[in-house]
């Protein structure tokens, strides 16, 4: 495994959104948040656009296309409507990502193993778009190699259940989970990204796992900066993890 100590921060906005989207008010504004965040040390800016677009709309994300300077990870559904809007969008990174709209937060992984030829062709259009592919999965063994089965050159290994775990057990068994995820993705050569859930207190375990190359932070960000604003926010986020990835 090739390993640095180079770690990216993606800057995930959404829920800049979800305080506007609470009022219909026109702030605060995510675009602002995305060049606050890149002028903080963030490396890309991630959006989802959900289909019940309960946060991000679509005038947020062609705003953005034309605005930052860094590159935008747009997550997204695989849905028909969806794919034809990215096409058309073009963004450096895609990741697909499951989604439910009864869900509270996206719950877990992409089932890529059970729907291998859907997945394959999504990425095969994205790809011809010029789009990074990632597919958000859980650091499951077969997820991880039905992702490079499609042909995907990247991947997201969900945190969520690391992030939740009740108890220091079960977090390490979570972090092994993860860590075992990260060696089998860089052994097919997959770009290795992971996220959700992550915070102040949980981030630097993660970081420090060698071979992990960005983190996509937001809710506990976004939170952290109504106390401390979004560059300061940022900035510690990107401390935490750069220090984090030197101890690989
Ligand atoms: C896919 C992912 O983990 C994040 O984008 C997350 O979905 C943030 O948005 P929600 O909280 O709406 O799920
Ligand atoms: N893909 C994960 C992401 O972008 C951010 O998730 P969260 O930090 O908002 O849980």
């Amino acid at each position: 495994m090739t390993t640095t100590n180079r770690i990216l921060l993606g800057v995930n906005i959404d829920h800049v959104a979800t305080l506007r989207q609470a009022r219909g008010t026109r702030y605060p504004d995510p675009v602002k948040a995305a060049l606050d965040a890149e002028q903080a040390g963030a490396d890309g800016i991630t959006v989802h656009l959900r289909e019940d677009r309960r946060h991000i709309q679509e005038r947020d994300v062609l705003l953005l296309k034309d605005v930052l300077q860094t590159r935008m990870n747009f997550e997204m559904g695989v849905t028909e409507a969806m794919l034809a809007f990215a096409e058309r969008l073009r963004p450096a990174h895609v990741c697909l990502v499951p989604e439910t709209r009864q869900e509270l937060t996206t719950e877990g992984g992409l089932d890529v193993a059970r729907q291998q030829a859907r997945i394959q062709a999504a990425v095969q259009r994205l790809s011809a778009v010029g789009s990074e592919v990632s597919l958000f999965i859980d650091a499951d063994p077969r997820q991880i190699d039905s992702a490079h089965a499609v042909g995907a050159p990247a991947i997201e290994l969900h945190t969520g259940r690391y992030a939740d775990a009740h108890t220091p057990a079960e977090a390490a068994a979570e972090w092994q989970r993860i860590a075992d995820g990260v060696a089998q993705g860089a052994q097919w050569g997959l770009v290795v990204n992971a996220g959700h859930g992550l915070n102040y207190h949980n981030v630097e375990a993660i970081a420090a796992i060698p071979g992990v190359n960005e983190l996509n932070i937001g809710h506990a960000l976004v939170a952290h900066a109504l106390f401390v604003g979004f560059p300061a926010a940022v900035a510690q986020m990107k401390a935490l993890i750069t220090a984090a990835a030197q101890r690989r």
